[in-house]
């Protein structure tokens, strides 16, 4: 696994490494300008002309360092300060002056001329606030230069955490980012405006977070590959589970059928789909493998009677919410034993009834909200869910006891008590309506097959994110339907290491 850790936890990894494992700061910052400086040369970056552009902090020293070891070596090198020389840091003022006593010129103001290179080494993981008027113009400046552009750890303006522009940011060809990627960027628009990134290690040790579960992850491939259900020779149906499926309303069997249809993609034994009538001769052509059985009113006995039968159970995809809607699904939640994921007008139901969130705590719930369906459910507004997608994820898994997907272009996994996975596959050709309905299927597909709560939304994710790439692959990223996403599943080999 790969921690993502924000500037705080990032900046307690290096104070813990320079005082306790006694690695001295000026130590680090050399072998991340030597790293930084590798890692262009390996780029084939063109040194013919290089700017740097340094702040104040220790960012700023590393771009001193740069400039230092690059003028060593007989590159032209000129040293912007756009930092404040009043606020300089103790290895900030070190560089400086290290690189002055080897005949470096630096300028206070906006080099004139073009560059092949320009670095910038404003604001790593310290930055705390807007950037505004100096640096701004600094930046905006950088951004409509030509030349190549490189940002030191991480771009100017992108705040560490969250991969949010704090006013505006440098635009990167590449960034050279010490020790682990920084969670600010995976998520977008960071890892945009990062260009290609190159983690190198620099030798800070990352024990601190270890112990903190605040730092999330990105699990490695391998993990992946642990968490699939077995599937032994000496099986029957019955091995793979049993998957009730309540989706889909009035003129909305899609759902139902890509629910359904994911599910047995993953692997599920059988799929008992619950659905309005209208939809019943529909699915059973579309899915003749389902057993169907349809409502034209509120059955609770009926409802019962097939949640008494299920291994797993999924709600909400195209369900509506209808009275009909509300009453099977404030049914299921007080009577289901067994582990149910909660999707789409599910969520919306239960926004609009938080009451019954009440009933989530004593069971196995996973919710799969995407952004809007996260602000209905807590109150915030998107952008504030997106700046604090973490927090916010978090606090709401620890308050109702369930598991949560929050999905976007880069979604997050969370569950009471454990650390928060980071999903990193998939690409644009999932956005499109029904996708989510896959999504919720083959989570559904995997719990049926008795893997836990967190692993089956993990897992689940990788999967179908794998599988709109394989899509994409086959068509162009414009053209992928939901029911593309089906057939890639059957052709998505997680265990193949080409993916
Ligand atoms: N010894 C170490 O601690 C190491 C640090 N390294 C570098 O140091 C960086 C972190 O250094 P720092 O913690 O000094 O922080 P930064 O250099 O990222 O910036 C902090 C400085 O910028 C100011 N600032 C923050 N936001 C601002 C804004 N919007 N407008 C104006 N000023 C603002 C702060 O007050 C502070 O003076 C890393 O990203 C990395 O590049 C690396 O050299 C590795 C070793
Ligand atoms: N640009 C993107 N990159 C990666 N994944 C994406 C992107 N856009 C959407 N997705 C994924 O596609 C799915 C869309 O789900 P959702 O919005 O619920 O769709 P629907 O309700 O139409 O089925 C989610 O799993 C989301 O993470
Ligand atoms: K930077």
């Amino acid at each position: 696994m790969r921690f993502l850790p924000d500037g705080d936890s990032m900046k307690a990894a290096d104070k813990d490494t320079i005082e306790n494992l006694g690695i001295p700061s000026l130590e680090l910052m050399e072998r991340a300008a030597r790293s930084c400086i590798d890692s262009m040369k390996k780029e084939k970056l063109d040194f013919t002309d290089v700017l740097i552009v340094c702040g104040s902090g220790n960012n700023g020293g590393d771009g001193f360092a740069i400039a230092r070891l690059l003028k060593e070596e007989g590159c032209a090198v000129t040293v912007f300060m756009a930092g404040n020389p009043a606020h300089l840091s103790a290895e900030c003022r070190y560089q400086w002056k290290l690189f002055e006593s080897i005949g470096g010129s630096i300028r206070d103001h906006y080099p004139d001329g073009t560059y092949s290179l320009i670095i910038d080494a404003i604001f790593g993981v310290g930055l705390s606030r807007e950037v505004t008027g100096h640096y701004r113009e600094v930046i905006e400046w950088m951004n409509e230069a030509s030349g190549t552009k490189v940002a030191v750890d991480i771009p100017s303006g992108i705040n560490a955490g969250n991969g949010c522009v704090l006013g505006i940011a440098f635009r990167a060809d590449y960034t050279v980012t010490f020790q682990v990627e920084k969670i600010g960027l995976i998520f977008y628009p960071g890892k945009e405006y990062a260009g290609k990134v190159t983690v190198t290690d620099i030798g800070i040790s990352l024990r601190t977070m270890e112990k903190n579960k605040n730092i999330a992850y990105l699990p490695d491939r391998e993990e992946y590959i642990r968490m699939l259900p077995d599937r032994p020779e000496d099986s029957n149906k019955g091995t793979y589970g049993r998957l009730l499926v309540i989706a889909g309303s009035k003129g909305m069997s899609g759902a139902a059928f890509l629910n359904a249809m994911a599910a047995y993609r993953m692997g599920a034994g059988l799929v008992q789909i619950y659905t309005e009538e209208s939809n019943r001769i529909i699915l059973q052509a579309l899915l003749p493998e389902a057993i169907i059985t349809t409502y034209t009113e509120f059955d609770k006995e009926e409802v019962k009677r097939l949640l008494s039968h299920a291994d797993a159970v999924c709600i909400g995809s195209g369900l509506s919410r209808s009275k009909t809607a509300k009453k099977i699904l404030k049914t299921v939640l007080s009577n289901v034993e067994v582990a149910c994921v909660i999707d789409a007008d599910g969520l919306n139901l239960l926004a609009e009834h938080l009451k019954y969130t009440e009933y989530l705590t004593e069971g196995s719930f996973i919710l799969t909200p995407h952004m809007k369906e996260m602000s209905r459910l807590t109150g915030l507004s998107v952008p504030e869910i997106r700046a604090n997608r973490q927090q916010v994820l978090e606090s709401l898994t620890e308050e109702w006891n369930v598991t949560c997907v929050l999905k976007d272009s880069r979604t997050l996994i969370g569950e009471a008590g454990k650390r928060t996975c980071v999903n990193t596959s998939g690409c644009q050709a999932l956005a499109k309506g029904g996708s989510g309905d896959v999504l919720c299927g083959v989570i559904a597909g995997l719990l049926a097959q008795g893997i836990s709560t967190f692993e089956a939304a993990t897992l689940g994710t990788y999967i179908h994110g794998l599988s709109g790439e394989t899509a994409a692959r086959k068509k162009n990223s414009y053209s992928i339907l939901a029911r593309d996403l089906l057939e890639s599943l059957a052709t998505t080999d997680i265990t193949n290491s080409n993916l």
